[in-house]
C-alpha cells in the first residue's frame, strides 16, 4: 500500500459486490474516498459501514435513466468531487441463441451497453471542466475474443470496445483518460449463469481468477503517469483457453 490514491474521489457502479467491490476496496487501502454505486441497498450499506467514512453508499438503479442522469450531483454532493468513474456493473447472459430469452438479453444489454454509456455522459461534463480525470470500464475477453457460447454477451463488450476506444480520442484533449479492463473468467455471482458443468471443469483446471487480481490491474492503471493512458488491459487466467 502507497496512497497513491490520497485525495481522489472516486465512483464504482455494481460495486457492492465481485470485480466493483475488490476495486472499491483497493482504492480505499490507497487512500481514494470511494461512492459505491450500486442498486443493492442492504448489501451496499452494510459493506460501506464496514469499510468506514471514506466509503459512501450511493443506491442507483442504473436500468432507470433518470437516476443515471441525476447521479452526478449525488455523487459531488456526498463526496465533494469526482475524478475516477469506472462504469464496472453489468450482467451475463450465454448459451445457444436458439434457447435465448430476448428480454433477459435486452436487459443485459440496457445495462451493459445503454446505462453505461449513459451512466458516463452523465459524468463527463464534469471532468471535461476540471482539464483531468478517469473513465474505466470494466469490459471482457469477450470484448475483443467472440466467444462462440455467449454471443449477446460478446456483442455487449464488443460495445464497450468501440465506445471506449472513440471516446478516449474525444476526451484525451481535455485531459480525461479513458480506458478499459478486460478479464477473463473471474469468480463472482455474474458467473452463476454458467452451466454447473462448465463451472466445474474451470475450478478443476484452475482456469478462473479472483476479483482481487482485476482489481491490482486497474489500480496499476490508474496509478500511471497523467500523459500515459492504458487504453486495454487483457487480464487473463493462464489456463483459459480464449
Ligand atoms: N465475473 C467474470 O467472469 C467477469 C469477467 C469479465 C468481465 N466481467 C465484468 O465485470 C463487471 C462486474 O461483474 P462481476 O463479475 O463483479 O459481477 P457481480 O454480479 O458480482 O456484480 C455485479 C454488481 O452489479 C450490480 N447491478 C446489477 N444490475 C444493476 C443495476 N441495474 N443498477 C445498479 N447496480 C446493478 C449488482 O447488484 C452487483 O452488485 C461486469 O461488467 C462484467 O461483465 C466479469
Ligand atoms: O466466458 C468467457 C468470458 O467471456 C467470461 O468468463 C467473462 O467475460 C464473463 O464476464
Amino acid at each position: 500500500m502507497t496512497g497513491c490514491m490520497k485525495g481522489k474521489v472516486a465512483a464504482i457502479t455494481g460495486a457492492a459486490s465481485g470485480i466493483g467491490l475488490a476495486c472499491a476496496r483497493t482504492l480505499l487501502a490507497e487512500g481514494a474516498k470511494v461512492v459505491l454505486v450500486d442498486r443493492a441497498k442492504d448489501r451496499l450499506e452494510a459493506l460501506c459501514a464496514e469499510l468506514g467514512d471514506n466509503a459512501i453508499p450511493l443506491v442507483v438503479d442504473l436500468l432507470q435513466p433518470s437516476e443515471v442522469d441525476g447521479m452526478l450531483p449525488r455523487i459531488l454532493e456526498r463526496a465533494g468531487g469526482l475524478d475516477i468513474f469506472h462504469a464496472n456493473a453489468g450482467a451475463y447472459v450465454g448459451g445457444p441463441i436458439e434457447e435465448g430469452d430476448a428480454d433477459a438479453w435486452d436487459r443485459m444489454l440496457n445495462l451493459n451497453v445503454n446505462a453505461a454509456f449513459r451512466s458516463v455522459r452523465a459524468v463527463v461534463p464534469h471532468m471535461v471542466a476540471q482539464k483531468t480525470g478517469d473513465i474505466l470500464f470494466t469490459s471482457s475477453i469477450a470484448g475483443v475474443v467472440p466467444v462462440v457460447w455467449e454471443p449477446i454477451y460478446t456483442a455487449s463488450k464488443f460495445a464497450v470496445q468501440a465506445f471506449v476506444h472513440t471516446t478516449r480520442r474525444q476526451l484525451a484533449k481535455h485531459g480525461v483518460r479513458v480506458g478499459a479492463v478486460l478479464p477473463g473468467p473471474v469468480v463472482t455471482a455474474l458467473l452463476d449463469d454458467w452451466p454447473q458443468a462448465k463451472m466445474e471443469e474451470a475450478l478443476a483446471s484452475g482456469s478462473l481468477m479472483q476479483p482481487q487480481e482485476v482489481a491490482d490491474a486497474v489500480l496499476f492503471m490508474l496509478s500511471r503517469p497523467r500523459n500515459v493512458t492504458i487504453r486495454d488491459l487483457v487480464i487473463l487466467p493462464n489456463s483459459v483457453d480464449l
